[in-house]
């Protein structure tokens, strides 16, 4: 009988490595003796180690090119969650995941680290401290977290000692740090607009923000503790700082950390959620003739607007998970990398 030759179990490759998130990820892999494989539709720097693929993981024949004796996949890509466009998330987080996986057994990968999201849960009310044991939301409040829900399934169901394939989902929360082209650019751009004058709500609802390298670290983990017999097998993780902050303090620390002045004025929730509903629907009405953005969707209003923090002591217990940056020193690293969006600047 042939023997199955495999790969080196310090290649791997990051489909969606070109993002925030995945840049963050390859860099430290970099750093811990990895040879890295960057699959991505769009190439965003250039690293010594790293070699590039671009192409559509749509495309099974360009990621099999890229997965090239690689032993472990991180699957961190997915269309911006802000987008409405329900066919292309269809098309990339379900049917072009089915394809990573079809090309990982291919390639002969044994490990697929997905990236997901703790708002597959998330329906729009509170959630305090939840487990993953936490069922899928019935009604998810957008495309974005419907298709993440799939997506999750999808790769955990493919795990099989079998095939010596083994998965795993990381569920990260409200990631920030250096780079992130949503949180902090949207925060900043609704100041400079006059628009952070307002808390939704009383101000009091507890969230998790989770600093880009903490999702770093529980990713690297679950690689590297997945394998046959383990309790990882198949199983999602919620990976967050463990110091869930009320949405309002956060968001004003980092306001003002940028020279912003933090909002004061408290509307009620309802109300806003009812103002952001209207919106959106006048927004998509109006769609053929003219592309509406507006700055507060009701996806937005919600998350400012209630709790919504999660437990980690499953990653704990199983992977060692600790954070490695505290949220005090987050925030400060966060503010210091955007000197271009200060007060001013
Ligand atoms: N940013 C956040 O707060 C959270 C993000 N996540 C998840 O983390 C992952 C990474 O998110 P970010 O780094 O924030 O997003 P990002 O938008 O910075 O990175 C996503 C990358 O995926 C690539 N991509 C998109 N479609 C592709 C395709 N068809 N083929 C190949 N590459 C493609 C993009 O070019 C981009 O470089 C995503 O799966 C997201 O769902 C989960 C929880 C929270
Ligand atoms: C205008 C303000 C009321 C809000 C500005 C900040 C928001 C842009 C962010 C606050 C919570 C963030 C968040 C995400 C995106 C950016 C925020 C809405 C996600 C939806 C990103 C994708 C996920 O998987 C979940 C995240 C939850 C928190």
């Amino acid at each position: 009988m042939a023997t199955r030759i495999r790969p080196s179990n310090k290649r791997c490759a990051v489909i969606g490595g070109s993002g925030f998130l995945g840049r963050h990820l390859v860099e430290r892999l970099v750093d811990r003796g990895y040879a890295v494989a960057v699959f991505d539709i769009r190439q965003t720097y250039e690293l010594p180690g790293v070699n590039f693929y671009q192409g559509d993981l749509c495309d099974k024949h360009a990621l099999l090119t890229a997965l090239k004796d690689v032993s472990i996949v991180f699957h961190c890509a997915s269309p911006a969650p802000a987008s409405d466009d329900r066919a292309l998330f269809q098309r990339v987080n379900i049917d072009g995941t089915r394809t990573v996986i079809q090309a990982c057994h291919e390639a002969g990968v044994q490990k697929l680290v997905l990236t997901s999201s703790a708002s597959v849960v998330f329906e729009g009310s509170d959630i305090k401290n939840a487990k993953e044991d936490l069922p899928y939301a019935k009604r998810p409040i957008d495309y974005y977290t419907e298709t993440k829900i799939q997506q999750e399934k999808l790769v955990l169901e493919a795990c099989s000692k079998e095939m010596d394939f083994f998965t795993i989902a990381i569920r990260p929360h409200g990631i920030f740090g250096p780079r992130d082209p949503q949180l902090v650019p949207i925060l900043v751009d609704a100041a400079r607009r006059g628009k952070m004058k307002f808390i939704i709500g009383d101000g009091s609802n507890l969230v998790d923000f989770t600093y880009v390298e903490n999702v770093v670290h529980g990713h690297i983990l679950a690689a590297e503790r997945l394998k046959a017999d383990s309790p990882l097998c198949a199983q999602a993780y919620h990976i967050t700082n463990d110091e869930p902050v009320r949405f309002w303090d956060f968001m004003s620390q980092i306001l003002v950390g940028l020279g912003y002045s933090a909002p004061r004025y408290h509307l009620p929730y309802m109300l806003v959620y009812g103002i952001a509903l209207l919106l959106w629907l006048i927004a998509f009405i109006m769609r053929p003739l003219v592309q509406i953005k507006p700055t507060f969707t009701p996806m937005r209003v919600a998350l400012a607007g209630t709790h919504h923090y999660y437990s980690c002591a499953r990653a704990k217990q199983d992977m060692g998970y600790q954070p490695v940056v505290p949220l005090k020193e987050a925030i400060a690293r966060t503010v210091e990398s955007y000197p271009h969006l200060r007060k001013g600047a």
